[in-house]
């Protein structure tokens, strides 16, 4: 049997992911000791309750002595995070997080990280629309992809330290992929930043016109939208963060977005039903291609696998 790639590792934020993390690593046996820290008062005392791993009063006091650091906040808080646990951390352990953010995530972290500390952020595509340490399950990253977007530097020390942090996620379940930073926020501004934005946006516009139709749209709501609200109902902090984190991204593909949404609008004004007929296929093609590619995580990880969870 492989040991724990960590002696210790410290959980910064207690959530959904925090808690998932403390979950899978105890479960796979990826970590020797968990020590966890998590800023507001009631959720340390749910993390106890829950038994997530050592709860510490402070940060610094979860962040000494541990082989490798996660941060599990929003992306805005980050860089409060860091400042109070950055000079309690040992030389040589690694600084890593978990943002859905990365460049912003990083240069938060580089302002305050210690000299000899390996910084190498990361972000797991697994997630739910829940919130808070009960939220937590340990195969949350089970078969989900993990990207680590390492500093472009090539000392020894540090690719051992991006080994060992790549070896603990394979062995929390996740594929580990490399990305550049900006690359990263690129493509999931559209794959995942988009789609949460539009949920807010479809939902909040069906909440306004139910005012003037009379309980119609709640009382037919069914798959699709059934599908928005769910997206919809994820923590307000977190995405608040993403948006104002990776604005220029963000801005970038809701402008061609909207074009493409209003050349459908065109097609639909004018009557033209071989420019909807041609989207409609393409559209079609598209997801045959993700699902035949085995790229398809819908029954995976997003909310929907979570048989094994505990019932609080
Ligand atoms: N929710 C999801 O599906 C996914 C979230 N992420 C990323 O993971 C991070 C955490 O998200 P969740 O676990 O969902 O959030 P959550 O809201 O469940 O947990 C965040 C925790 O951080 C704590 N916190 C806030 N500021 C802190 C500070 N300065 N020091 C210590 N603790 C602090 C809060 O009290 C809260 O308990 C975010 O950066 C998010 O972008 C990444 C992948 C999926
Ligand atoms: O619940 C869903 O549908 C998600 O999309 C989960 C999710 C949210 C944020 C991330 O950065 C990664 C995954």
């Amino acid at each position: 049997m492989i040991g724990p790639v960590f002696d210790r590792i410290a959980i910064i934020g207690a959530g959904l992911i925090g808690s998932s993390i403390a979950l899978a690593a105890r479960e796979n046996g990826a970590a020797g000791k968990i020590a966890i820290y998590d800023a507001d008062e009631e959720v340390r005392r749910r993390a106890r309750q829950l038994g997530l791993g050592e709860v510490c009063e402070t940060a610094a006091n979860a962040c000494a002595d541990a082989d490798c650091v996660i941060l599990c906040v929003p992306v805005g808080a980050i860089e409060a995070a860091c400042e109070a646990l950055a000079p309690s951390m040992k030389p040589g352990a690694i600084l890593s997080d978990v943002g859905s953010v990365k460049e912003k995530a990083l240069a938060a972290m580089q302002t305050h990280c210690s000299e000899g500390v390996h910084l190498i952020p990361g972000h797991p595509i697994a997630g739910t629309e829940k919130s808070g340490p009960e939220a937590g399950f340990s195969t949350l990253f089970r078969d989900a992809w993990y990207i680590l977007t390492p500093l472009p530097q090539q000392e020894e020390a540090y690719n051992s330290a991006l080994d060992r942090l790549a070896a603990f996620w394979e062995m929390l379940g996740s594929k580990v992929e490399i990305m550049e930073a900006g690359r990263h926020d690129r493509v999931l501004a559209i794959t995942s930043h988009l789609p949460h934005l539009i949920a807010y946006n479809i939902v909040s516009t069906a909440y306004d016109m139910e005012s003037v139709g009379e309980g119609e749209v709640v009382k037919y709501s069914a798959g699709g939208f059934r599908d928005f609200t769910r997206i919809a109902a994820s923590d307000p902090t977190m995405w608040r963060d993403v948006f104002l984190n990776n604005r220029e991204a963000v801005l970038e593909t809701l402008g061609r977005f909207s074009e493409d949404l209003a050349a459908l609008q065109r097609a639909i004004r004018w009557g033209d039903g071989d420019t909807l007929m041609k989207e409609f296929e393409r559209a079609r093609g598209i997801r045959k291609a993700i699902i035949d590619a085995g790229q398809d995580t819908s029954d995976v990880n997003f909310g929907r696998n979570m048989s094994d969870k505990p019932k609080h």
